[in-house]
């Protein structure tokens, strides 16, 4: 009988960003890694068990929140009750323009005077120092007449494409990878997408233009997802690491993410429950607030703080846990695991 790896969904399709993380933490040797269309499909493979673990998009050095994953954190209708987080990876991403090459330009001074570039990169009185593209693009650009990404990956590269593609229709979709394979089937030759250099390979598209990022860091976090009540074997990456029972004797080694609403009119609700960690000791690393769905202007925040939580129930997470229980109207744990991050 053939054995049944466990599977891992993770936002495809196929060498998208999150593709790319999925192959750091996981084996394909020992596990099945399955795309999926949305980030949603992603959190419903967990929930369900279909998936074993899922892999999804958190935030980016450059842009920020995922606001799609915070979202599906949100989760008003409570479709995703078992969903944790239990580990992160973090991949460098370095974004290409991809499409079909018309001219390739051999004299690189021509794109600097070319009707392309926008001149936003030329310093102004009132904007003395302009955001100024890393790049150049590889090949004349004039016949490009729409762009596909992800959401998300527009925001990492604004210089390029206020220089180089201003004006040009943008078109969001699911992932950089789905846009590769969009452009791919546009005969006409005249789209180009944001996406990764594995996506060129896999769709045998043209490198427009290469590393066109604004930042030369530009990294993005993923957060491998779990389902709470899963019985599950430790896998290579995780082996005890996101353990939550044990000595809670290491606390910078582990963080956890919390969600938290509080009653709007309750003055000092919000500063009371941001409060609770400090007794404790516990750095509050990051904060991030959603529309809570419930009526407009109400949010749930999120806190990412160092630490773990036990099982045991001991230890200074479990306890400004509770303490949280007393400002904040309703809060939810969703995860600890082990720091990725190296600084
Ligand atoms: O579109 C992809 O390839 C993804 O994996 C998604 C995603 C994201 O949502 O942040 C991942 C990394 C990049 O920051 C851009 C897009």
């Amino acid at each position: 009988m053939v054995q049944q790896h466990p599977i891992v969904a993770f936002l495809g399709p196929k060498a998208s960003y999150t593709h790319q993380a999925a192959l750091d933490c996981f084996n394909e040797s020992e596990y099945t890694l399955t795309p999926q269309i949305s980030i949603e499909d992603v959190f419903e493979a967990v929930q369900s068990g279909t998936a074993y673990r899922g892999v999804v998009p958190f935030e980016n050095s450059t842009n920020g929140s995922v606001v799609f994953t915070l979202d599906l954190f949100v989760d008003l209708p409570n479709r995703y009750p078992d969903i944790l987080v239990c580990a992160e990876t973090y991949i460098g991403v370095n974004h290409c323009l991809l499409g079909y090459a018309r001219r390739p330009i051999t004299d690189l001074s021509s794109i600097n005077e070319s009707p392309d570039s926008s001149g936003t990169a030329t310093p102004t009185i009132s904007a003395p120092n302009p955001a100024m593209p890393r790049t150049v693009p590889l090949t004349d650009l004039k016949h490009i007449k729409k762009l596909y990404s992800h959401p998300q990956a527009w925001g990492q590269c604004k210089a390029f494409l206020s220089s180089y593609l201003k004006g040009v229709e943008r078109q969001d979709v699911s992932s950089t990878s789905k846009a590769a394979e969009l452009v791919a089937q546009d005969k006409s030759g005249t789209t180009a997408a944001i996406s990764s250099s594995i996506a060129a390979k896999i769709h045998h598209l043209d490198f427009l233009a290469k590393g066109i990022e604004d930042s030369p860091d530009n990294t993005t976090r993923f957060f491998i997802l779990k389902k709470f009540s899963a019985h599950s074997s430790p896998s290579a990456l995780e082996s005890n690491k996101q353990d939550v029972t044990g000595v809670d004797n290491d606390m910078d080694r582990f963080k956890t993410l919390v969600s938290f609403s509080v009653d709007d009119d309750d003055p000092g609700a919000l500063a009371e429950s941001l409060a609770v960690f400090k007794p404790y000791k516990l750095n509050l690393t990051s904060i991030n607030a959603r529309p809570s769905g419930i009526v407009p202007w109400n949010y749930l925040f999120f806190v990412e703080i160092k630490g773990r939580r036990m099982m045991d129930n001991k230890g200074a997470v479990n306890a400004a846990l509770r303490d949280l229980g007393k400002t904040a109207k309703s809060w939810r744990w969703l995860g600890s695991w082990e720091s990725r991050l190296v600084r």
